[in-house]
């Protein structure tokens, strides 16, 4: 089953912040799949239509972040190695999972928090462009890796893996690394052979069955996005009328057992339990549509009522 239980840092009633000081407790959504799956397309397309792309950092209310950015230092021996395509950049121990853990923790708590960006080219973290992430309604964490380690898993409230198939990843791989990531056709082929596949097999595929809901074809399928998008614009509305401590997780269905008392759903629920069985019907609505087009599928979560 699931595990969609709600993690603490959306219960407590205002985080950390000083007295008055009204926190975001985000809502957080990974976002997994293999390489070139259209992992970052998704959320920009998300973005987009949320009106969030063109708006200033410091104002927007969905941010989106990728996993590179918690590759760790590399030794120079490593350096070396990676120089020619022969570092392993798909296995889960070339990522720092504690930094990792500790910055969506902050960023959990509603505090601003600063990452760097990645530098392809050089295969390093590139400190002198720092990302600043502000405080924000809803945060998209994407990467290859993101479901693979238990304690960063069970932080995402829902958690969607991009499925597009690995004829299509490779064709984007290898003009996007060419073009973008500074290298060439050989290097690019050897490294997807020797490192990049075995490890989607190992590491990354398997991590498909822990998602809600699965994206096939990616950016393509914008029935998808559109009713993603629908759904936290319908969270962002609902809580913009009740304040930042309203409840993403009881809005869309993620956490049953525990009716947040004051809670007011967009139909008037008052939290006596009424607005957990709304928010049940919203998200099973949700579900039927997505079920209906054809193109989307929702992993098996007996939370949800069968109708
Ligand atoms: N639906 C699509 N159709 C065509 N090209 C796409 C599509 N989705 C992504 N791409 C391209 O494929 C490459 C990888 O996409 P990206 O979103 O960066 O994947 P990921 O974040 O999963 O690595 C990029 O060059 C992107 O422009
Ligand atoms: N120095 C690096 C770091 C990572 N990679 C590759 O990037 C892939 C993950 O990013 P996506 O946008 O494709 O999800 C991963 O498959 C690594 O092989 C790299 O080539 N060099």
């Amino acid at each position: 089953m699931q595990d969609l239980k709600q993690p603490d840092s959306l219960r407590l009633p205002n985080g950390d912040a000083s007295a008055g000081e009204e926190v975001k407790s985000p809502f957080l959504i990974g976002v997994a799949g293999g390489t070139a799956s259209g992992k970052s397309t998704v959320c920009k397309k998300i973005m987009e239509q949320l009106g969030q792309a063109e708006m200033d950092h410091t104002q927007r209310q969905v941010v989106a972040i990728s996993q590179d950015s918690f590759y760790r230092e590399l030794t120079p021996a490593e350096k070396a190695k990676a120089q020619k395509g022969l570092f392993n950049f798909d296995h889960p121990d070339a990522f720092n999972e504690e930094l990792m853990f500790a910055t969506l923790q902050n960023i959990l708590k509603g505090h601003k928090v600063e990452i760097p960006s990645y530098d392809y080219r050089t295969n390093s973290l590139d400190f002198e462009n720092m990302l600043v992430i502000y405080p924000a309604d809803v945060v998209l964490f994407e990467g290859i890796l993101v479901f693979y380690f238990p304690k960063i898993r069970d932080l995402f409230h829902m958690k969607l893996f991009v499925d597009t198939d690995s004829d299509t990843r490779l064709a984007r791989r290898v003009p996007r690394d060419i073009n973008e990531r500074g290298r060439d056709l050989d290097a690019v082929l050897t490294q997807y052979m020797t490192f990049v596949k075995p490890a989607f097999e190992e590491f990354c595929s398997p991590t498909k069955k822990f998602a809600d809901v699965i994206i096939p074809r990616g950016a393509d399928n914008t029935v998808a996005i559109d009713l993603i998008v629908q759904h936290i614009r319908d969270f962002l509305n609902n809580r913009s009328r009740h304040g930042s401590t309203g409840n993403m997780a009881l809005y869309m269905n993620l956490e049953l057992n525990a009716p947040v008392a004051g809670f007011a759903g967009p139909d008037g629920d008052d939290g006596s339990g009424n607005g957990t069985y709304n928010a049940i019907r919203r998200f099973s609505t949700l579900c039927k549509e997505l079920n209906m087009q054809g193109n989307f599928f929702f992993a098996t979560n007996k939370n949800l009522p069968h109708h």
